[in-house]
């Protein structure tokens, strides 16, 4: 191949002959195989072969929104819900938290075809990132489009009130900074490219809406807008942690999220994101609180009617603006 002459110096560049990637070994770190494209394809067939209805909005139920109890949660008030546990979907990853429902539902909120999460996959449970996000990548094969991702967090930011709602605006991948990510390892690009900007992850037009709807429903002032960041857990932060995250601009903490809207974004889903700030981080040594995950749970049914109805009525805009 003739070499290129350099406009600086006039030295010759020589293109490398293009060469076949190395082989990569398929082990995912923690002595499993990744899911090909075609085993995700796999278990898309088996949910469409499985229900009727064909979403284009995906939910994810984090702590707050009844991951973790029934009544009154918004997976159960879903309409012509066609339930699957996840451990009845071959290849799929199981809850493994106490008391955790683990289904996927598929039907209706406000007419809109959804599948929600009743239940995530979490790092501290010990699976790998990329398994974490799965069944995004399922959503994605089924034809959803629009990704709403929920989770309990601590609010950090100290104007965040418990009860709180916090419209994610941006994330610290954390975990990223360490070399975690669930695009690690060999990209298909079937799924999205290997380089992806992540400076528009969250929807724009869909946070406006979430605040113009915060007014409609006169819950304006419990709404906030912020960063959020993930960390590994499962324990709780300690005081130098968290004030090392506020320092660097983080409002809310929790152990979800990031991951699943990385994939989300790599596959080219619009996403929008809500923490219900369950606890207060307890940023002062001089303070006798500590956060627990039964005060996580309390919250989050406290809140559960408020965030059933303000998501439900997302879901429609969203809907509504999409053209679904
Ligand atoms: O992020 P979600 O799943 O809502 O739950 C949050 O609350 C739990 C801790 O109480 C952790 O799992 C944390 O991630
Ligand atoms: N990491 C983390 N996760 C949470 N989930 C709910 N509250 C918290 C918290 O304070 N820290």
């Amino acid at each position: 191949m003739a070499p290129i002459t350099d406009s600086v110096n006039g030295s010759k560049i020589y293109t490398p002959v293009k060469q076949s990637l190395p082989e990569v070994d398929p082990d995912d770190g923690y002595g499993a195989k990744r899911y090909s494209y075609e085993t995700l394809v796999e278990i898309a067939n088996f949910l469409l072969s499985r229900v009727s209805i064909r979403p284009c909005i995906g939910v994810i139920c984090g702590s707050g929104m009844g991951s973790y109890w029934k009544q009154g949660s918004l997976a159960e008030t879903i309409t012509d819900a066609e339930c699957i546990p996840y451990e009845d979907i071959p290849n799929f990853p199981v809850s493994t938290v106490e008391g955790h429902h683990g289904k996927l539902v598929f039907g209706r909120l406000d007419g809109i075809p959804v599948v929600a999460m009743q239940g995530r996959f979490h790092y501290y449970e010990g699976y790998p990132l990329w398994k974490c996000c799965l069944p995004v990548r399922v959503m994605k094969l089924i034809g959803v489009k629009t990704l709403i991702a929920t989770n309990a967090a601590g609010g950090l930011n100290p104007n965040y009130k418990i009860g709180d709602l916090m419209i994610m605006k941006d994330h610290i991948n954390m975990m990223g900074f360490a070399g975690n990510n669930p695009l690690l390892g060999p990209n298909d690009e079937r799924f999205g490219p290997r380089f992806i900007p992540m400076n528009k992850a969250y929807n724009y037009e869909y946070r406006q809406i979430a605040k113009q709807l915060a007014k409609e429903l006169n819950i304006e002032n419990l709404v906030r807008e912020g960063v959020y960041t993930c960390l590994g857990g499962p324990n709780f932060e300690t005081v130098a942690e968290l004030n090392m995250l506020k320092m660097v601009g983080v409002d809310a903490v929790g152990m979800s999220t990031v991951h699943e809207v990385i994939i989300a974004r790599h596959c080219d889903m619009k996403v929008f994101a809500l923490s219900l700030i369950t606890n207060e981080c307890v940023t002062r040594y001089d303070q006798d609180d500590e956060a627990n995950h039964e005060e996580v749970l309390d919250v989050g049914r406290m809140r559960q009617d408020i965030l059933r109805k303000y998501v439900t009525r997302l879901v429609a805009k969203f809907a509504e603006v999409e053209n679904y």
